[in-house]
């Protein structure tokens, strides 16, 4: 069995990395960590996770040692741990966005802040796009919620070169803020109402821009919105072809790029992905494929933000780190209804 830890396992990516991993064959949760409940029983703060036997510490990162460490903390947090967890030999992944970035500029220009640690470099833990970096590494940083379903229900668009210019749309569960209640978040002010923020200034732009800008110079805009769900990103993608294709073949390139993904579903022809159908899963459902006669691709993609966009992906990195098969205790499916 390999030893993991989960350190920040107070919040809502930590909770699911716990739910997880108690069923995973191949690995032990040895370490739970938080500050603010050292002492207390795991089921105290998750109370759905009864019987782990797991009550959480207030442990430093080099005090552990286990195979792998997951850093389920906020950015800014992740880049004070990581470099602790690395140099005691672990290996790590990184929730937070701290070290999804190629060049820390644009990092500290989007996240308004310096990053401490420019020594250690990771690898942008998409599986489907990076699984042999990914394989190697010793930090895995992994994608931010929104980037993982607009990024892969985008980047066959781009890497065949059949697009120039990307608007992505996202709408959100309320899950994506974290724990931590907030105006925002507030129970009357996100019921019976859509909430587009950040309009043309989220943070995830700038990572979407990083995995679908290197190809032809391609433009991405993002604009998300919160709605009245727990878990779940919907992303609707408008690209302006740039060659002649038809709907089969447009397909066609998404099947030969995605066959042999297990956690990529591509639905079949006028089939809708549905947000409820992968909550709770590692799944992408992935739909749309349908071409306007303004020349205007649209692209649908669904995935639970806790999971495929957080907490199963880290499990899914972890698994392709320790050699083991990828969709090892990933495999159940979504909670339709
Ligand atoms: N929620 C989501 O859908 C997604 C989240 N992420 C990212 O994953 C990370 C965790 O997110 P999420 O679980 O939602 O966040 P939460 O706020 O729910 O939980 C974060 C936990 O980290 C701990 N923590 C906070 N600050 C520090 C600190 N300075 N040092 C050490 N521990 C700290 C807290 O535990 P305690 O106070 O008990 O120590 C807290 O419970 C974030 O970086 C987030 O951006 C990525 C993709 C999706
Ligand atoms: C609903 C909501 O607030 N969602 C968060 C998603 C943040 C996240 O999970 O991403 P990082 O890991 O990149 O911080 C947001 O929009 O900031």
């Amino acid at each position: 069995m390999y030893e993991v830890a989960i350190i920040g396992a107070s919040g809502y990516t930590g909770g699911e990395l716990l739910r997880m991993l108690l069923n995973h064959p191949d690995v032990e949760v040895t370490d739970i960590t938080s500050r603010q409940y050292d002492g207390t029983p795991a089921h105290k703060i998750h109370p759905h996770i009864r019987d782990s036997g797991l009550v959480f510490t207030n442990k430093s990162p080099s005090d552990l040692d286990v195979d792998v460490a997951f850093t389920a903390t906020p950015h800014g947090a992740s880049m004070k741990i990581v470099p602790e967890l690395l140099d005691a030999g672990m290996k790590v992944v990184d929730l937070s966005g701290d070290y999804r970035y190629r060049d820390t500029a644009v990092y500290e220009k989007w996240y308004g802040m310096e990053h401490t640690d420019k020594e250690n470099k990771g690898v942008f833990g998409l599986p489907e796009l990076y699984r042999d970096e990914i394989k190697k590494a010793k930090l895995v940083a992994n994608p931010g919620c929104f980037p993982t379903g607009a990024i892969l229900s985008s980047y066959p668009l781009v890497k065949n070169n059949l697009v120039d210019r990307i608007i992505i749309d996202s709408k959100t569960g309320v899950s994506g803020a974290g724990v931590n209640p907030s105006s925002t978040t507030h129970y009357p002010n996100i019921a019976d109402n859509v909430n587009p923020y950040k309009i043309s200034s989220h943070r995830h732009m700038s990572e979407i821009q990083q995995e679908l800008h290197g190809f032809e110079d391609v433009k991405v805009s993002f604009t998300p919105h919160l709605v009245p769900v727990i878990r779940g990103i919907q992303t609707t993608s408008h690209s302006l072809l740039i060659k002649d294709i038809t709907p089969e073949e447009l397909r066609e390139i998404y099947e030969k790029e995605y066959g042999g993904e297990y956690f990529i579903k591509l639905m079949d022809e006028g089939e809708i992905p549905h947000l409820s159908s992968v909550r709770g899963s590692n799944f992408v459902h992935i739909g749309g494929f349908e071409i306007d006669e303004t020349g205007r691709v649209v692209m649908l993609s669904v995935i639970d933000n806790l999971v495929k966009g957080a907490s199963g992906q880290a499990i899914q990195n972890m698994n392709i780190l320790l050699g083991l098969d990828e969709s090892t205790g990933l495999k159940h499916f979504g909670l339709h209804p």
